[in-house]
C-alpha cells in the first residue's frame, strides 16, 4: 500500500516536472501558473475582468500570464498599453496564430493576419477604399443616411407597441458594411440575412468561449465533435455567401467603375496580375469576411447600450434633441461635418463608447520579435492583451469613471475634448480600421433617430439592468423600448453604473 502510495507520488512529480510552465527569465511577475491549463483555472470563466483587476492591484500595470502554456502579458491603464501599443508599435503588432479564430480564418484578411506584407497591403487596400469612398455615385455618408431612413421607418411602424432595438440595430449596421463591400442591402425580413447575422453573433461568442479556450490548449481534442466545430459551420455559412456575391460581381463589373469594395479588390487583382503581391481570391474572401463580421457587431452594441442609457437618462437625451434642433433648424439631414457644432451630443456618444465598453480585452497581440517592456523580456510570440476597459474607467483619467456622464468629454466651456484614456478602438498599428466609419455611423443615425423620435423606457419595464455581459464584444442585456413622435421627454432617471456583469 504504501509503495503504491510513494510510486503515485512519485509518477505526479515527474508529470508536474514535465508539464511544468516555465517563466520565462526577467518575465513580468504574475500569479503561479499550474502545468497544462496556466492560470486559466484562476480566472472567472463566464467574465475574467474582475480577476485581471485583481492581479493589476498586487502585481501592476504589467503582468505575465499563461494561456495554458502560452505566456501572455497584460496591459493595464492608458499610459502602460500607449506605451507598447503606440511607442513600440512595431514589436507588438503581431497576432497569435494558435487561436481558434486564426484557424478558422487561416490568418487571412487583416483581423487575423500577422504582421507582415500581407496584413500591411491589406489593411492598407480597406483603409483607402473605405475613405475615398466615392465609389460609384453614393458617398459613405448618403449609403448611412440611406440605411438610417429604413431603422426610422421601422421606429415609425412601431407606434404604440415596443420593439427590441438590439436587432433593428444590428441588421442596420450590417447593412452598411454590406453596401459598402458588397454593393447592395438586404430588407430587414430575409430570412437570409437573419441567418447571416445570427451566424456573426454565435461565431463571435464561441471564439472567445470555453470551448475555444479548450480547442487552444488541447490541441488533440480538436478531432472530435466537440461544440466548437459549430465556428467553423458559421464561418463557412457566410463565406459561401461572400463566394456567391464575389462570382455575381465578377460577371457583372465593368473595369473604371467600381461599385463596391469587392469591384476595387478585383481591379486590384487585374492591376496586380504581372507583380508580386499578397492579393488573391482566398485573401478577398477572408478580408470581406473581416469587415462584415467587424462591422456588424461592434457599432451595433454600441447603440444598443448608449441608447438604454438614453432612454434612462431624459435629462441627457432632452439636451441632445435641443441641440440637435438648434444646429439643423430646418434642415433635413444631418451631416457628419455638423458633430462640430454639436460639442454635447459628441460627449454623448463618446460617452456611450466609454461606458458601452464594446471591446474589453481589444484584440490580442503578440510580440513580433524578442523585446523589452518597462524592463522587462518579452519573448517573441508572447500574447500581448491590452485591457482597453481598464483605461476607460480608470480612476486618475476621468471626472466621472463610474457613471453615465457626458461632461466627461466637455471642459469648462462646454467644449467636446477627448481624455487620452479614450480607446475603445485601441491604438498603434492595429488600431481599429473601421473606426472613421463607425464614428460615422454613430452620429449620423442617433442624431437622425433623436430628432424624430422621443426614446421611452417602457412604464412596465421595472429597473433598467446597465451591466455588460462579458464578450469579444460586450452589450447589454435585450430590452425594449417604446418610442414617442414628439422629442420633449418627461424627467425620468435611473441609478446607472458601469460595471461588467459577473
Ligand atoms: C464602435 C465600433 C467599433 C469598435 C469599438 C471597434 C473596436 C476595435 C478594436 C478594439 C480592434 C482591435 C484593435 C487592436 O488589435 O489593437 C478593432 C480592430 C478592427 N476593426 Fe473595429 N471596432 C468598431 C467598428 C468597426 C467597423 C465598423 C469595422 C468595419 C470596417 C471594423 C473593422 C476592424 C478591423 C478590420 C480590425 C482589425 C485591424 C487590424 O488587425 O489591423 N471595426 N476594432
Amino acid at each position: 500500500m504504501l509503495t503504491a502510495l510513494v510510486l503515485l507520488c512519485l509518477g505526479a512529480f515527474i508529470l508536474y516536472l514535465r508539464f511544468r510552465i516555465r517563466r520565462p527569465k526577467n518575465f513580468p511577475p504574475g500569479p503561479t501558473p499550474v502545468p497544462f491549463f496556466g492560470n486559466l483555472l484562476q480566472l472567472d470563466r463566464t467574465n475574467p475582468l474582475k480577476d485581471f483587476d485583481k492581479f493589476a492591484q498586487r502585481y501592476g500595470s504589467i503582468y505575465g500570464l499563461f494561456i495554458g502554456s502560452q505566456p501572455a502579458v497584460l496591459l493595464t491603464g492608458q499610459k502602460m498599453i500607449r506605451e507598447a501599443l503606440i511607442t513600440q508599435a512595431v514589436e507588438f503588432a503581431g497576432r497569435p496564430d494558435n487561436m481558434m479564430v486564426s484557424h478558422i480564418t487561416n490568418r487571412k484578411g487583416v483581423i487575423m493576419a500577422n504582421y507582415g506584407e500581407s496584413w500591411r497591403e491589406h489593411r492598407r487596400f480597406a483603409l483607402t477604399t473605405l475613405r475615398d469612398f466615392g465609389l460609384g455615385k453614393r458617398s459613405m455618408e448618403q449609403r448611412i443616411l440611406e440605411e438610417v431612413k429604413y431603422i426610422c421607418s421601422h421606429l415609425e411602424e412601431s407606434a404604440g407597441k415596443s420593439i427590441d432595438p438590439e436587432h433593428l440595430y444590428h441588421q442596420a449596421a450590417s447593412n452598411i458594411i454590406a453596401s459598402i463591400i458588397f454593393g447592395s442591402r438586404f430588407n430587414y425580413q430575409d430570412e437570409y440575412f437573419q441567418i447571416l447575422i445570427t451566424s456573426i453573433k454565435k461565431l463571435t461568442k464561441i471564439v472567445i468561449g470555453q470551448w475555444a479556450m479548450l480547442y487552444e490548449i488541447a490541441p488533440v481534442l480538436r478531432i472530435f465533435p466537440l461544440p466548437f466545430c459549430k465556428a467553423f459551420q458559421y464561418y463557412g455559412e457566410i463565406k459561401n455567401h461572400i463566394l456567391k456575391v464575389v462570382d455575381e460581381h465578377k460577371k457583372s463589373r465593368v473595369t473604371g467603375e467600381p461599385r463596391d469594395l469587392i469591384d476595387c479588390y478585383l481591379e486590384e487583382l487585374e492591376k496586380r496580375a504581372d507583380q508580386r503581391t499578397t492579393f488573391d481570391d482566398s485573401q478577398m474572401a477572408t478580408l470581406l469576411f473581416d469587415l462584415f463580421g467587424a462591422g456588424t457587431d461592434t457599432t451595433s452594441n454600441t447603440l444598443h447600450t448608449l441608447t438604454l442609457y438614453l432612454m434612462t437618462h431624459t435629462h441627457i437625451q432632452e439636451q441632445c434633441q435641443r441641440e440637435i434642433d438648434e444646429v439643423l433648424g430646418d434642415r433635413e439631414h444631418v451631416t457628419f461635418e455638423d458633430r462640430n457644432a454639436m460639442p454635447y451630443v459628441q460627449a454623448v456618444i463618446h460617452e456611450g463608447q466609454r461606458v458601452g465598453d464594446i471591446a474589453p480585452l481589444s484584440m490580442f497581440h503578440t510580440a513580433t520579435t524578442n523585446t523589452q517592456l518597462r524592463g522587462y523580456n518579452i519573448p517573441k510570440g508572447t500574447i500581448i492583451i491590452p485591457y482597453l476597459s481598464s483605461a476607460l474607467r480608470e480612476r486618475s483619467q476621468w471626472k466621472f469613471p463610474h457613471e453615465f456622464n457626458p461632461q466627461n468629454f466637455l471642459n469648462d466651456k462646454g467644449d467636446f475634448v477627448k481624455p487620452d484614456a479614450f480607446m475603445p478602438f485601441s491604438a498603434g498599428s492595429r488600431v481599429c480600421l473601421g473606426e472613421n466609419l463607425a464614428r460615422m455611423e454613430l452620429f449620423l443615425i442617433l442624431v437622425t433617430v433623436l430628432r424624430r423620435f422621443r426614446l421611452v423606457w417602457p412604464e412596465d419595464a421595472g429597473e433598467p439592468d446597465f451591466k455588460l455581459i462579458y464578450g469579444g464584444t460586450q452589450s447589454v442585456k435585450p430590452y425594449r423600448l417604446t418610442r414617442k413622435r414628439d422629442t420633449v421627454a418627461p424627467q425620468r432617471s435611473f441609478r446607472s453604473h458601469t460595471d461588467t456583469e459577473t
